[in-house]
């Protein structure tokens, strides 16, 4: 399985090289050269199978005999261990057409850990079969941070540093990464915003020497292994509602546009979907863009779903590629054009092809509130600010066809952000058993400008990646 970059000017590489690479080497995202397809008949024999079992197979497409069946199968079964549920990613329904695809039961309470658990010990394994080290730069708007905290912790191979914006996460988001007493982990805390985080973490990946001294490896969603793992749920949770016989469709509380990515490439892949709802808080650049045709980025607005407080949307750039029938030319103009106006328009055929997949609502801070209100008094179920986003969404685009369910995809237990949730609600969720004294541990993080010179080198300062003297 061969991988190609969106900007088309990178190494044409296998599935190890892009999981260790994280962003192109020309500033561009991989995906797939082709996609891989899982059959209509393959789908229905996931009926009634475990959820490892359908990552076993969907994985193992996707990663194209890049790990041994039975070296893929145990990732895949101790990476799943760590979660409180079962069924790892249960299905929740609410009404008659209505379920939740309940992502949080991972170790740090958000569906960043379905990737991540898994990441981690791709990475490892591959590390240690080299011999290698690896410096892991994450940018976080508040989950990715932790889930990648939780990961890779305490692992020999990997130093790993984690950019937020000071003090634009939910305190339990920053404490899960700030109370890790682990050597190998340093939680930045960067005067600025999530954008601010993400375009320092992209420039240290197109300082090609600093990248490559520090053979520096990302796993926010830029990297494809994250999108891989993703885009299981999507096959279980079809499955679980009729799939391949029938179509489901999803909502997704969207910022990177990762998540709703793994939805697409589902798709791709041979899942029956019948349209995907972005759903974004009032930072709505994607709403606005699939109504306009103009993306057009202007400041961030600070919610009560801070992790969705994101205005670029790095794995948009996959889907232009996709649009714009995999002209890569045109990626890197619309992406020069963002670099140096902060807008670009998209043609009318990749518009138009855009919209055939996808539709956009976003959804206000005083309807998200009603969203939890709601939800908690009609149905005794309490949700977080960023699924109640997806919620409102899908109720107001339901039902375009009473035949087909659709999935709301839940990306964060309630007790991530419980001053939000008791606000709405007046119910204070309380923190499950293994974090039940998170917010009496020590916190440790460092302030930093928001400079990526000042990034650099408190990065340079602090890997192992190669012995000292090598970093000079
Ligand atoms: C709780 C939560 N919901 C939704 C999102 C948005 O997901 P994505 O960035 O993949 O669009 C995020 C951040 O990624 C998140 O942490
Ligand atoms: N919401 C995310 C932002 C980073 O997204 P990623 O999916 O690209 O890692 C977060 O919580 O950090």
């Amino acid at each position: 399985m061969l991988h190609v970059s969106t900007r088309g000017e990178a190494p044409v590489i296998g599935f190890t090289e892009a999981l260790l690479a994280g962003l192109a080497r020309d500033g561009g995202l991989y995906v797939p050269e082709v996609w891989p397809v899982v059959s209509g008949q393959e789908i229905a024999g996931f009926a009634g199978r475990s959820y490892e079992d359908v990552a076993a197979t969907v994985v193992g497409q996707l990663t194209g005999g890049a790990f041994p069946e039975a070296v893929l199968a145990g990732m895949i079964r101790d990476a799943y261990a760590t979660f409180r549920h079962p069924a790892v990613c249960p299905l929740v329904q609410l009404d008659d057409n209505l379920f939740v695809l309940e992502l949080f039961h991972g170790p740090t309470l958000a569906f960043k850990d379905v990737a991540m658990q898994l990441l981690g010990r791709m990475m490892d394994h591959v590390l240690k079969a080299r011999g290698e080290r690896a410096t892991i730069v994450g940018a976080t708007s508040g989950d990715t941070g932790s889930a990648a905290i939780e990961a890779f912790r305490g692992l020999d191979q990997v130093d790993v540093f984690i950019l937020y914006p000071h003090g634009r996460v939910s305190e339990v988001q920053r404490r899960q990464m700030t109370t890790v007493d682990a050597p190998n982990v340093h939680a930045i805390a960067v005067e600025g915003t999530f954008d601010d985080c993400q375009a320092i973490l992209k420039a240290l990946f197109n300082n090609h020497s600093f990248r490559d001294q520090l053979k520096l490896s990302g796993v926010n969603s830029i990297n494809w292994a994250r999108i891989v793992a993703q885009t299981v749920y999507y096959f279980t949770a079809g499955v679980s509602l009729g799939a391949p016989h029938r179509p489901v469709s999803f909502t997704v509380p969207t910022g990177n546009f990762g998540d709703v990515f793994a939805g697409y490439a589902a798709k791709r892949m041979g899942l029956p979907v019948a349209g995907f709802t972005i759903a974004t808080n009032a930072n709505d650049i994607l709403a606005r863009t699939l109504a306009s045709g103009s993306y057009t980025v202007t400041g961030v607005e600070p919610t009560s779903s801070p992790s969705m407080d994101i205005q670029v949307s790095s794995n948009f750039e996959r889907l232009l590629f996709d649009a714009y029938g995999r002209d890569a030319g045109e990626v890197r103009r619309l992406m020069a054009r963002l670099g140096q106006a902060g807008s670009f328009t998209i043609g009318d055929d990749p518009l138009a092809a855009i919209r055939g997949e996808f539709g956009a609502e976003a959804v206000s801070e005083a309807e998200t509130g009603a969203e939890i209100a709601q939800t908690w008094r009609t149905a005794g179920y309490l949700t977080d600010p960023h699924t109640a986003v997806a919620l409102a969404a899908a109720r107001r685009v339901q039902p375009a066809d009473p035949s087909v369910p659709m999935v709301v995809l839940s990306t964060a237990h309630p007790a991530k952000f419980p001053d939000a949730v008791e606000r709405a609600s007046g119910i204070r969720p309380p923190l499950p058993a293994h974090l039940a004294d998170l917010l009496g541990r020590r916190e440790h993080f460092t302030v930093v400008a928001n400079d990526m010179s000042a990034i650099e080198a408190f990065i340079r300062d602090r890997a192992r990646a190669l012995p000292r003297a090598a970093l000079q």
